[in-house]
């Protein structure tokens, strides 16, 4: 895949409306993430208005970071409306080894067969069955570790895995790719992982799923990479972050975009 800028050109001359139901530690960060890609963000939890607005949207985020039941039932009528719809939806499944109701309330969204389901490591292992563990929302297995556990839900899914870490594996049970941009400073920063799923919504409208995937994570660890190598700390590196993702253009994604066949 030589050609990601395109997948950014796309994204930017459209501003897709995303909806998100993600966490309370995401929301704000997340906002800002997708404006500064420059697509259109609204966080909308409520179970009486999620379905309606989700009609609205051309693409769903659900994150489970910070779950409880009146969300759970959100969740699963706004994605029922994208799936009818034909429309992408990205599930994040934030720390699903750790609780049995993570458990419970990822296999009813499971059902409503996810466009995309983008974890890390320890998350994917969890959610294909192969891992009870996991203290939370950080990986404490390596990527490699999980790729034969990606490959085997994307398959049962009929959707695209993404799986999150130094070099980013997505796959749709057929084709598969690596994604070695990024920089370590991004696990340093709470909220990133959850703020990418919005990318890979807004890439994902009106374009190959499994190819906007790779896209976007592409985009976002190039952004990564360039806010590292001017930030001191954290700090800095959340506000040079944002800056890169505004910055970059699609001549920019596609000279840095360090994307191989797996
Ligand atoms: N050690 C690392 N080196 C480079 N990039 C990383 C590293 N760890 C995570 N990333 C990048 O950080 C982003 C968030 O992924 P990750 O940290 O796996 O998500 P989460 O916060 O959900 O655990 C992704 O773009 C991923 O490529
Ligand atoms: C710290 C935390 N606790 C519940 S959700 C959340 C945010 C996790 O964000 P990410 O998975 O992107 O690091
Ligand atoms: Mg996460």
């Amino acid at each position: 895949m030589n050609d990601t800028g395109r997948y950014l050109d796309r994204m930017r001359s459209t501003a897709p409306l995303i909806h998100n139901i993600t966490n309370y530690v995401a929301m704000n960060i997340m906002a800002n993430v997708l404006l500064a890609a420059g697509a259109a963000p609204a966080m909308v939890h409520a179970r009486e208005e999620v379905g309606d607005f989700a009609a609205l949207s051309q693409a769903l985020t659900v994150n489970i970071g910070t779950l409880d039941p009146a969300w759970a039932e959100a969740m699963a009528t706004a994605a029922q409306v994208m799936q009818q719809a034909g429309r992408p939806w990205v599930l994040d499944p934030v720390g699903v080894g750790a609780t049995r109701f993570r458990q419970d309330v990822c296999a009813q969204l499971l059902a409503l067969r996810p466009s995309v389901i983008r974890g890390n490591a320890s998350e994917v292992l969890a959610l294909a069955g192969l891992s009870a563990g996991g203290r939370g929302p950080e990986t404490t297995d390596t990527v490699d570790a999980a790729e034969a556990a990606a490959a085997d839900l994307a398959q049962r899914m009929g959707g695209v895995v993404a799986v999150s870490g130094p070099v980013d594996y997505i796959t749709d049970g057929k084709t598969a790719y690596r994604v070695a941009n990024g920089h370590p400073m991004m696990t340093r920063v709470t909220a990133l992982g959850c703020s990418l799923n919005g990318v890979i919504g807004a890439f994902a409208v009106g374009q190959p799923v499994l190819e906007a995937t790779v896209a976007a994570l592409a985009y976002y660890g190039l952004a990564g990479e360039q806010a590292a190598a001017t930030a001191i700390g954290p700090g800095a590196f959340g506000a040079a972050f944002l800056d890169r993702l505004y910055a970059i253009t699609p001549e920019d994604l596609t000279a840095g975009a360090m994307v191989t066949p797996a």
